[in-house]
């Protein structure tokens, strides 16, 4: 018991002070994973016995204090937070709990909703006009932030339909996973902080003062319920995302009304496998009794309604020891610091490495080995270290030195003033060609079947291999006598090189990996150019005047062709056979041909990779977003944001169908 009563004051103390770093300063040191950890040691402990429950616990109370920079806004009615289940079994003894306390079935059914990770947030609108913005704040009080909410345009100032009287929205403010991006861009070439997720930067982003600097951030909202909903004389929670959206304000797509507890964890394996897609970060889905009579019965405790609970996905960050920093050299002799991290599991992938960027980042970040750090990942994007957790340090932490020579060819590294990459410019650095030969062979390149980055690596350190041309110049005899080879394998590699003679100039341009020049230039490229020899002769403006190209890739290109070795190669390939050709030249009678399309939404007879394929075959290009140079916009079920640009910039938008027809293929 005297231990139980110990531990649980030493909980409360640890998340009293993660829960004010996290809430007030926005700056946690912890992940939420191991917040979550805690927190539920702590309520567990408190179930156990529940003598030790206090008042004061986090167990029984909302977030943090507002801000006294801001001044106070008292919710009409609270704001409360939610309880968490971590898994199917939590989520089956709550649709249990509910069934006991209602002493019947919960026949009227679900409704399961994305968690974005943001801000939440109060908007009153008295007579449909926008009044009053608040954070949640403690649940009880909150922060004005009326004028900085005025400045996120997804936010409606004034209703759609006529509504009189009081209605109390709720929502969170959020950013989208592009926007923060960009975000934290701008804060790192400002020698400022980046912010650790979506929920902070949201959070940093309102709560400043001036709300000329909200209204530069890419803040959205959507809203997930009203603090009294039955005013609006909906009757269920899908009833009121319907009336909400009616009115003009933004829900969610994602909500989905089930009938059973099961249904709901169906909902949330397939939300769970598509989340990655989703333009924004959801941190779990929550789950709410649909029907409002029920959740009047079932009523709130202190911190958290009975009627819903957030079902979390397995966290995206987690605490690890920083082992050790290497430097890689890149194809463009970049030299990017990446950190060896004691293996750890976050969202179903052991994560051993991540990258550190750049040296300003290294310097920003005061890594030591020896650290106890954040990691995070997202997605397929390449796991990053967040921060140290200063506060776990021992003292023997050791610093980590930018070098000051190539670890690959000892030459001397380079820091032009402005720039933030530190660069081998040593073009006869075996780092870098080996970089570079890997990047032609691979997916992102050629695609040479049997040239994947071992192979690449051991034809190199055998001396079989140092440039681009010497891969169209490969022996049978030397390749099939190589440890782990043999005649067929090399067979199958010199066909595979034979074929990649004549790609597609687009491809040829990416594979050469030249700075600024990625996928999307280098089809840009072909659209406008017969061949690589017409390409090679055009002068900077001329670049220029191609929609899409900027002055860096331009610059980049003429700079490239410029250089002797380059021209060199070029004409050492032309011999050996390689000639890339452009769509101009190649396809002309195609249907598509002059065509560019933007893919959004689901489609019923092709798969994505499907209808690109079929695109690229027959003539047209494929981009990702919606720029001026795309013609059609091929919109399927449920297509969002780039349907809205699409509309926005008049372009044409076609179903699948029309799509289909557009490309005389029927499936
Ligand atoms: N890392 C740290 O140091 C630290 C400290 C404190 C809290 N935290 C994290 O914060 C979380 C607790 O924060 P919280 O109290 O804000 O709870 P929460 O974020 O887990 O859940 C409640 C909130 O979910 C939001 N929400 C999103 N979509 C919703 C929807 N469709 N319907 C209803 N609500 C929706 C609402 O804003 C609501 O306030 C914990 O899970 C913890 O991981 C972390
Ligand atoms: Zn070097």
């Amino acid at each position: 018991m005297e231990q139980a009563a110990r531990r649980a004051r030493e909980l409360r103390q640890q998340l009293e002070e993660h829960a004010y770093r996290y809430y007030v300063l926005d700056d946690p040191i912890i992940s939420d994973g191991e917040y979550d950890r805690l927190f539920q040691e702590l309520l567990d402990l408190e179930a156990r016995h529940p003598e030790v429950v206090s008042a004061d616990s986090p167990t029984q109370r909302v977030g943090g204090a507002p801000l006294d920079r801001f001044s106070q806004v008292s919710h009409r009615l609270p704001m409360l937070s939610l309880e968490n289940a971590f898994s199917d079994e939590d989520l089956r003894t709550f649709a249990e709990r509910l069934e006991r306390f209602l002493n019947a079935p919960v026949s009227s059914g679900f409704s399961a909703e994305p968690k974005l990770d943001g801000l939440a947030v109060e908007l009153v609108y008295q007579d449909g006009r926008f009044s009053l913005g608040s954070t949640r704040g403690d649940g009880v009080v909150g922060e004005d932030i009326t004028a900085q909410l005025r400045t996120v345009s997804s936010i409606p100032l004034q209703l759609k339909q006529p509504c009189s009287g009081l209605l109390e929205v709720r929502g969170e403010v959020y950013m989208e996973k592009r926007g923060l991006a960009e975000l934290n861009e701008s804060q790192l070439a400002r020698g400022l902080p980046p912010f650790a997720n979506p929920r902070n930067a949201a959070a940093g982003s309102l709560r400043q003062l001036d709300p000329a600097v909200t209204a530069q951030r890419p803040l959205r909202f959507f809203a997930y319920g009203v603090a009294d909903p039955e005013t609006t004389g909906c009757v269920t929670q899908t009833e009121l995302l319907g009336f909400l959206r009616r009115v003009g304000i933004p829900v969610s797509r994602n909500a989905l009304f089930c009938p059973t507890i099961e249904a709901v964890i169906a909902h949330y394996r397939r939300l769970n496998q598509t989340r990655h897609e989703l333009p924004y970060e959801i941190d779990g889905m929550v789950v709410k009794i649909d029907q409002f009579a029920l959740q009047n019965r079932l009523g709130s405790k202190a911190r958290a309604p009975r009627w819903a609970i957030a079902y979390k996905f397995a966290a995206t960050q987690a605490n690890t020891t920083l082992l050790d920093v290497e430097f890689q050299v890149g194809r463009t002799g970049a030299v990017t610091p990446v950190a060896i991290l004691e293996p750890v599991l976050i969202d179903g992938a052991t994560v051993s490495r991540a990258t550190l960027h750049n040296e300003d980042e290294l310097q920003r970040k005061d890594l030591r080995i020896g650290d106890t750090v954040l990691v995070q990942r997202a997605g397929d994007v390449i796991p990053e270290v967040v921060k140290p957790i200063a506060d776990l340090r021992r003292g023997t932490e050791t610093p980590v030195v930018m070098p000051r020579h190539c670890p690959a060819c000892g030459a001397a590294l380079l820091r032009p003033a402005g720039e933030a990459v530190t660069r081998c410019v040593n073009p006869l650095c075996p780092a870098q060609r080996l970089r570079s030969l890997i990047h032609y062979c691979s997916k992102a390149g050629l695609d040479i079947e049997g040239l994947g980055r071992k192979s690449v690596e051991q034809l190199h350190d055998q001396g079989l291999v140092n440039t681009i041309v010497d891969l169209y110049r490969l022996d049978r005899n030397r390749l099939k006598d190589l440890p782990g080879w043999g005649e067929k394998s090399a067979d199958k590699v010199l066909a595979a090189v034979e074929a990649a003679k004549r790609p597609p100039l687009a491809r040829f341009l990416a594979a050469l990996g030249i700075r600024y020049v990625g996928e999307i230039n280098a089809e840009l490229l072909e659209q406008h150019f017969r061949s690589l020899d017409d390409l090679r002769r055009a002068s900077r403006e001329k670049l220029l005047e191609i929609d899409g190209i900027g002055p860096q890739a331009a610059d980049s290109l003429v700079a490239f062709f410029a250089t002797a070795e380059i021209a060199e190669m070029i004409t050492a390939l032309e011999f050996l056979g390689v000639k890339p050709l452009a769509a101009i030249g190649r396809d002309n009678e195609l249907p598509l041909a002059g065509m560019v399309f933007v893919f959004t939404g689901g489609m019923q007879h092709l798969s994505r990779d499907e209808a690109k394929k079929l695109v690229k075959e027959r003539g047209g290009h494929i981009a990702s977003t919606v720029t001026r140079t795309v013609t059609h916009v091929v919109a399927g079920e449920k297509s969002g944001s780039k349907r809205r640009r699409a509309e926005e910039l008049g372009k044409i938008i076609i179903s699948e169908e029309q799509f289909l027809d557009l490309a005389g293929y029927r499936p």
